[in-house]
């Protein structure tokens, strides 16, 4: 192991910061920047400095943070589990980064990249994911860190990431699945017409995405269920359909691994939405508190004019009605 000496590298880390205290220095729009994104996660603020921006005052007057008007002194970080300090001023930038080390608080110095024990990276927030991009080094090496590039490859990452989550929707290929506890639910989706794994929505691509349990009609495409990770547990349930019903579903076996709080896929082919699959489900779902929900599919009559297309020409068959389906 290499001493710490040499090693510039920072640890990142994501603070919890909800009901915590932290101590801002400085008023302006630096300091301001920073307290919105600290009040965005739920930290009480106080902010200590003899004038404050609009933004700051207009919060303060809002109740939003605690506004001391005066010049830091001693004493303001007390009870603080984060410090920031954006005067300006090198000498009380300074003090307040000492007095945090001696109390043993990170401080986020916004003059100096070096000088600090910690700094906020740029930062972007998706569905339940947080991107931070920070420099290296930022703390212990004095060196300074040019926060313009970390906001450059934040933008530059963000589409990247999206298109990224935009794939695993897409084709299923990521799982998205959130492997902690919690509510399960079932969904119930529709895989389309014939053997075509493309003719699923993409609804009902990202459940599969998101599934630890997928029971699945035996006609469905093999080409589905072979994109599905290798974790996720496969259940054959045989011949699903309106005729069958559930009869052929284990679906105590599904409601108790939702109870369990896993999500449940149930697969069948073509668009399941108007059957006694769903009905069935449904009913079995609200007796047991589960959350069923059902992803239409593009429904198997579609395949009629597709397969034979002498139906829907113009010359030979006038319209297609579907009388039931
Ligand atoms: C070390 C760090 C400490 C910290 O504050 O945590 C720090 C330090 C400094 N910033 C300076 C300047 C600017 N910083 C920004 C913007 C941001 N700065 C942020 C972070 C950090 N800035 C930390 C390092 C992060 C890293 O790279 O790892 C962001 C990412 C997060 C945030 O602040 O919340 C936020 C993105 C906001 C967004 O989301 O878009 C702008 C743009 C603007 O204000 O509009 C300017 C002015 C324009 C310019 O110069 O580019 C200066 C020179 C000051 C001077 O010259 O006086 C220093 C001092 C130095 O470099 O030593
Ligand atoms: N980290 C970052 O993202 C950036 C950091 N900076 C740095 O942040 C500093 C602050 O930037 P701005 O907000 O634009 O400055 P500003 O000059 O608008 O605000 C300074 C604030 O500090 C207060 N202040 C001054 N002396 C004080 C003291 N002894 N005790 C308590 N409060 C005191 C002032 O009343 C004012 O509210 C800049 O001088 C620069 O060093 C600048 C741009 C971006």
């Amino acid at each position: 192991m290499r001493p710490a000496a040499d090693d510039p590298a920072s640890y990142p880390v994501h603070l919890d910061l909800t009901g915590r205290a932290v101590t801002v220095v400085g008023g302006g729009p630096v300091a301001a920047r920073k307290v919105r994104g600290l009040l965005a996660v739920g930290a009480v603020v106080t902010v200590v400095a003899p004038r404050v921006c609009a933004e700051l005052a207009g919060t303060a007057a809002a109740g939003g943070l605690h506004w001391r008007p005066r010049r830091y002194a001693a004493g303001d970080l007390d009870g603080a589990w984060l410090a920031v300090t954006a005067t300006g001023d090198p000498a009380t930038d300074g003090a307040v980064e000492c007095d945090a080390t001696t109390l043993r608080t990170f401080c986020v110095r916004a003059d100096r990249a070096g000088a600090g024990t910690a700094a906020t990276p740029a930062t972007v927030r998706r569905d339940g994911l947080v991107i931070s991009v920070g420099a290296d080094g930022v703390t212990g090496r004095g060196e300074r860190a040019d926060p313009g590039r970390a906001v450059a490859v934040r933008d530059a990452v963000l589409p990247i990431a999206q298109r990224a989550v935009a794939l695993a929707v897409d084709t299923g290929r990521v799982p998205l699945r959130r492997r902690r506890p919690g509510v399960g639910r079932i969904a119930l989706v529709g895989a389309g017409p014939g053997g075509d794994a493309d003719l699923i929505t993409v609804r009902g691509m990202r459940e599969l995405a998101a599934a630890d349990v997928v029971a699945h009609d035996r006609s469905v495409p093999g080409e589905l269920l072979s994109r599905l990770a290798p974790a996720v547990q496969r259940v054959d349930a045989g011949p699903v359909s309106a005729r069958h019903g559930t009869s052929t579903l284990d679906v105590e076996a599904l409601l108790e691994h939702a109870r369990a709080g896993q999500r449940v896929v149930c697969l069948v082919a073509g668009d399941p939405s108007r059957g006694m699959v769903a009905a069935e489900l449904a009913a079995a779902g609200r007796s047991a508190g589960i959350a069923v929900t059902v992803v239409r599919g593009v429904t198997t009559a579609a395949a009629v004019p597709i397969t034979a297309p002498a139906v829907a020409h113009r010359r030979t068959g006038r319209r297609v009605a579907l009388l039931r389906y």
